[in-house]
């Protein structure tokens, strides 16, 4: 399974964050002929907790759906898009991924389940709680008899989340994502390698590019880890392309060779919804 990563900047301008989207999805699905084509975190709208209302829409109504759900048609892939603020019929926003089938259809969504709030001294503040909502559903999609689970961002740092998945048989977990400049060189290669590795999986991330003006700086650096937990892909900081061809053989090979899930000791520890 081919998958391209659009590793895109932002403005402060939905329209052009979509339309620029769009293009590339355009440029891409003509080049690389790729079964699935993902986007950043919050790819339509600055990530900043000031902006998600302004930017918000609708799902699947809304003019980003709208695009995605074109792009999708046109080229015959799955879109993952990214994630944009959803503005829900109770005037809740969430943080949302949106998934497209090759037909156009929206497969599903998955509201981001762990809000990043955090307070790193000298580093950065974040409290996305102080306008979003947490979402409490998991989302599996099947692709082409592959399993693959999708958080968002910080739920990376939630190893049950990606246990859960695992347990449900995913096979890869996408997770678009913006990490900063304390965190990012810190945690986000070791927390894809990590999950890649505790659940012997494919670990795909896709970042917005970095832009030093930006007043929330993403590390970029999309990625995309094997089961084995090596770095099978990853991109540059800047704007960029990741192709990345997935073969599922992987994952089988490490379960059989380091059958980690049939000796884990459950008499011993436990956990919830394992
Ligand atoms: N958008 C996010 O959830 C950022 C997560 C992050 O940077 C982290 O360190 O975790």
């Amino acid at each position: 399974m081919r998958l391209v990563l659009l590793q895109l900047k932002g403005v402060k301008d939905k329209t052009s964050n979509v339309l620029n989207a769009v293009s590339k999805i355009n440029q891409v699905a003509q080049k690389y002929k790729p079964r699935l084509v993902a986007l950043p975190e919050c790819f339509n709208c600055p990530y900043g907790t000031k902006y998600f209302r302004q930017y918000s829409e609708p799902i699947p109504d809304g003019f980003t759906s709208q695009e995605l759900s074109a792009a999708a048609k046109n080229h015959g892939i799955y879109i993952v898009g990214g994630t944009i603020p959803e503005l829900d019929e109770n005037g809740s926003i969430y943080n949302t991924c949106t998934i497209w089938a090759p037909n156009g259809n929206l497969i599903t969504k998955y509201r981001k389940m762990h809000l990043f709030d955090i307070d790193v001294k000298g580093g950065i503040r974040f409290r996305e709680s102080e306008t979003l909502a947490a979402g409490s559903d998991f989302t599996v999609i099947d692709i082409e008899g592959h399993k693959i689970g999708i958080g968002i961002c910080y739920d990376m740092r939630f190893e049950e989340l990606a246990r859960v998945y695992r347990n449900e048989g995913c096979e890869m977990l996408i997770y678009p994502g913006a990490f900063n400049m304390t965190t990012g060189p810190l945690h986000w290669e070791l927390l894809q390698r990590s999950r890649a590795n505790d659940n012997q999986l494919y670990v795909v991330t896709i970042s917005p590019a970095r832009d030093e003006e930006a007043e929330y700086i993403a590390w970029g650096h999309s990625m995309v880890v094997d089961p084995w937990g090596q770095i099978l892909k990853s991109a540059s900081h800047g704007e960029d392309i990741v192709v990345a061809d997935i073969d599922f053989e992987l994952v089988k090979e490490v379960r059989t060779q380091i059958p980690t899930f049939k000796q884990r000791r459950l008499d011993m520890y436990t956990t919830k919804r394992q």
